[in-house]
């Protein structure tokens, strides 16, 4: 086996990028959709779907809990259950996946017996103490002694229904976890946010709009508060859409080189919430003054890249939770841009504030950026690097998180991309 590369070195582009490229499929999709059908009796098809590490982890913890989950190709699964997940006989690791992390901890209260749900180093540092409650409120037995994973759920394999509230102000994927799980109750289950808000709201209108799909009723009155029907799920095929936050590189990657690049799918049928950043993006190099990253938040890392080459300075707000993400991206971005030019960004408060160096070209360094094992952070800074001479990327093969192929893409398009040392 190859020993994992330690840096990729990127020159910058001397021509505008243009093509067509293949996106990957969306991670919030998949992940929805892989559990959705192993929650339903019989034979669901889902095709264009993201391969990689955080909806792989799904898939095997759907195999780990008795579903059977098939890949006859590189973008489809082919997914049998009987409705029902079993007490797997090992704890379910799941990397650094949130999306996994959170449904499969709320699933894990059908599973008649223990549960184990937990992740690499990173995520034992990612907060799901408000998940963990609501799921006690709801009188199950589930404990997470740090209030980060793993969780431990000793379930009886049925879940009675009732009210609970939750403050989801850390993660919507704590709302998006009950709403599936509560599908599968015996009488209905109303969900109420008890915090001041939610990061990004547009990530409930895609669960519920994924339960729909597999047959379940889902109301609400506002922003707020749900009540999902009993009645379990049925197997359903879905195709599954290309992934947004994915988009958001190849937009910025058009937008830095003055360039044309076909992600083949329409902007507005996209209906995940990081399609939002395709208008920032458009508006480069005349990006607003203020950006409220609350419901793009993916999109952050790429929009502040951006920001480095905009005309006039940006503020970034709304980002609080950006903190807890697959590590603190404000601090990474700022200390990134930090490490390239000491003037390029600053935190104020949870506030990140980018200053565009007026000549970037010529800031000319040999910064090795460091990922933070984040995916985001990888893919955001090669942007830089299309810019500014004598980037490298540590740790490039973090893009495998959600975009596998992301580095033979922008090759496809004309970048040049070398192994560092
Ligand atoms: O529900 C989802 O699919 C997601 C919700 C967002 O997380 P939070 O709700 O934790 O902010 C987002 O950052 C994540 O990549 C995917
Ligand atoms: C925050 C992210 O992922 P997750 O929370 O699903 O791990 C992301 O993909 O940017």
């Amino acid at each position: 086996m190859n020993a994992p590369l330690q840096s990729l070195s990127i020159e910058p582009i001397t021509a505008p990028l243009k093509g067509k490229v293949v996106l990957p499929g969306s991670k919030s999709v998949t992940n929805r959709v892989l559990l959705l059908a192993g929650l339903a009796r019989g034979t669901s098809r889902l095709t264009g779907a993201l391969k990689s590490d955080d909806t792989l982890y799904m898939a095997q913890a759907l195999r780990q809990m008795g579903v059977s989950v098939e890949q006859p190709d590189a973008t489809s699964f082919i997914v049998r259950s009987t409705g029902a997940l079993q007490a797997p006989d090992a704890p379910l690791f799941l990397g650094n996946a949130g999306t996994a992390v959170r449904f499969l901890t709320a699933a894990s209260a059908l599973v008649r017996g223990t549960v184990v749900v937990g992740g690499d180093a990173n995520m034992a540092r990612r907060p799901i103490a408000p998940l963990v409650a609501a799921l006690q409120r709801l009188g199950i037995d589930a404990t997470a002694p740090s209030g980060c994973p793993p969780v431990t759920i000793h379930g009886t394999g049925l879940l009675d229904g009732g009210e609970v509230e939750i403050d989801a102000s850390l993660s919507s994927q704590y709302v998006s976890a009950l709403l599936m799980m509560a599908g599968c109750s015996r009488r209905p289950v109303r969900i109420s946010l008890s915090g001041p808000h939610i990061g990004a709201q547009g990530y409930i209108g895609l669960t519920i709009a994924a339960m729909k799909a597999f047959g379940a009723s889902v109301a609400s009155t506002d922003d707020t508060s749900w009540t999902v029907a009993p009645g379990g799920y049925t197997a359903t095929d879905f195709r599954i859409e290309p992934d947004a936050s994915a988009a958001t590189y190849l937009w910025a990657a058009q937008a830095l080189s003055g360039g044309d690049i076909d992600i083949g799918f329409p902007i507005a049928d996209f209906t995940q919430p990081d399609a939002a950043a395709w208008r920032v993006i458009r508006s480069f190099p005349h990006m607003p003054a203020v950006i409220d990253g609350s419901q793009m938040q993916d999109a952050i890392p790429t929009l502040a890249v951006m920001a480095m080459f905009n005309a006039t300075p940006v503020r970034f707000v709304g980002i609080a939770n950006l903190r807890v993400k697959e590590c603190d991206r404000t601090h990474a971005l700022a200390t990134q841009m930090q490490r390239i030019n000491p003037g390029y960004a600053r935190e104020e408060g949870d506030d990140l504030l980018v200053f565009p160096d007026p000549d970037p070209s010529a800031t000319a360094k040999n910064v090795r950026i460091e990922t933070y094992d984040d995916h985001r952070i990888a893919m955001s800074f090669a942007l830089a690097a299309l810019k500014i001479p004598g980037l490298s990327i540590l740790n490039p093969g973090c893009v495998a998180k959600t975009f596998p192929a992301y580095w033979d893409t922008l090759r496809a398009l004309g970048v040049r991309i070398h192994p560092g040392d």
